[in-house]
């Protein structure tokens, strides 16, 4: 399976690992380096973009707007000020293929004029103007499944059956993008994991990923430091890494294409290690 991203066509025969690179105040893992918007700030961004580079990071995520249980929403005009400068210069000085973590038709209009390869949108452009403003960018879309909005999300979520209401509203999401003029090659599907999900809801989408993956489209997985390894182990934000490298391994299992982490450089040695058991490779270089 190819991913063709802007003028880059992304090889997802191997899972892929996808950087995150928070610019909001209140992102629940590392937010609040970068904010300052400062030329100094935008160092700091682009030194972390090329480590997460340079430890093998294939896409550069980048979000204006934290998506955590809770967070409240930011201006568009905020979300502008954050995320398009950045993209910009992703794109400019180190030549990185940049996802946009939004749900605003106008950052997907900006970013996509500044270089974006691909919308990541939680939301799975339901906000006015996304879908037509995907369209006419060309780029690639990440569809996720999340039950309501960050700031209630978490409150009780209940599903009669979570695997085939999540895979539903997808391909619902999907038909509607492909009838607006998205070809299918172009979506990407994420079940959304911790966006309206209890653990059992997490477990259970997680184990049968293999469900959604059967749609044909590519997947997206993002478990990364997630709340779910919190009340599985009891372990705080920081000291979630090997329980984020095992959900990576069994996601990858489980017919994920792209993993959206924190950690770029462990992650890419685990996938290398699923990748050489799926392949009984015996030489990896
Ligand atoms: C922005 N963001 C936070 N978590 C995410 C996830 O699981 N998937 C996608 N596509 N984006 C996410």
């Amino acid at each position: 399976m190819q991913l063709q991203a802007g003028s880059h066509l992304i090889d997802l025969s191997r899972p892929v690992v996808m950087g995150i690179l928070n610019l909001t105040p209140d992102s629940f893992s590392d937010g609040g380096r970068y904010y300052q918007q400062t030329a100094l700030s935008m160092d700091l961004v682009l030194q972390r973009a090329q480590q997460m580079l340079d430890e093998g990071a294939v896409i550069i995520d980048v979000g204006g707007e934290s998506t955590r249980p809770g967070a409240i929403q930011v201006s568009e005009a905020e979300e502008l000020d954050r995320v398009v400068p950045v993209v910009e210069q992703l794109v400019s000085r180190l030549g990185a293929i940049v996802s946009v973590d939004t749900s605003s038709a106008a950052v997907i209009r900006e970013s996509a004029a500044v270089g974006a390869s691909i919308i990541n949108d939680v939301r799975s452009l339901q906000r006015p103007g996304a879908l037509e403003a995907a369209v006419a960018s060309q780029l690639p879309v990440c569809l996720m499944h999340m039950n309501g909005e960050p700031a209630v999300m978490q409150k009780a979520p209940h599903y009669e059956n979570v695997i085939e209401e999540v895979l539903s509203f997808l391909q619902q999401r999907a038909a509607v993008c492909i009838a607006a003029g998205i070809a299918k090659e172009k979506l990407i599907f994420d079940p959304g994991y911790g966006f309206g999900k209890n653990l059992e809801h997490n477990l259970t989408l997680l184990r049968y990923q293999q469900r959604i993956a059967e749609s044909g489209f590519a997947i997206l997985a993002g478990l990364s430091r997630k709340s779910l390894l919190g009340h599985l182990l009891g372990r705080e934000v920081s000291e979630r890494l090997p329980g984020s490298l095992a959900l990576a391994a069994i996601a990858a299992q489980k017919g994920a294409h792209i993993i959206r982490v924190h950690d770029v450089a462990a992650t890419v040695d685990v996938l290398a290690v699923y990748h050489a058991v799926d392949q009984q490779l015996f030489h990896l270089h």
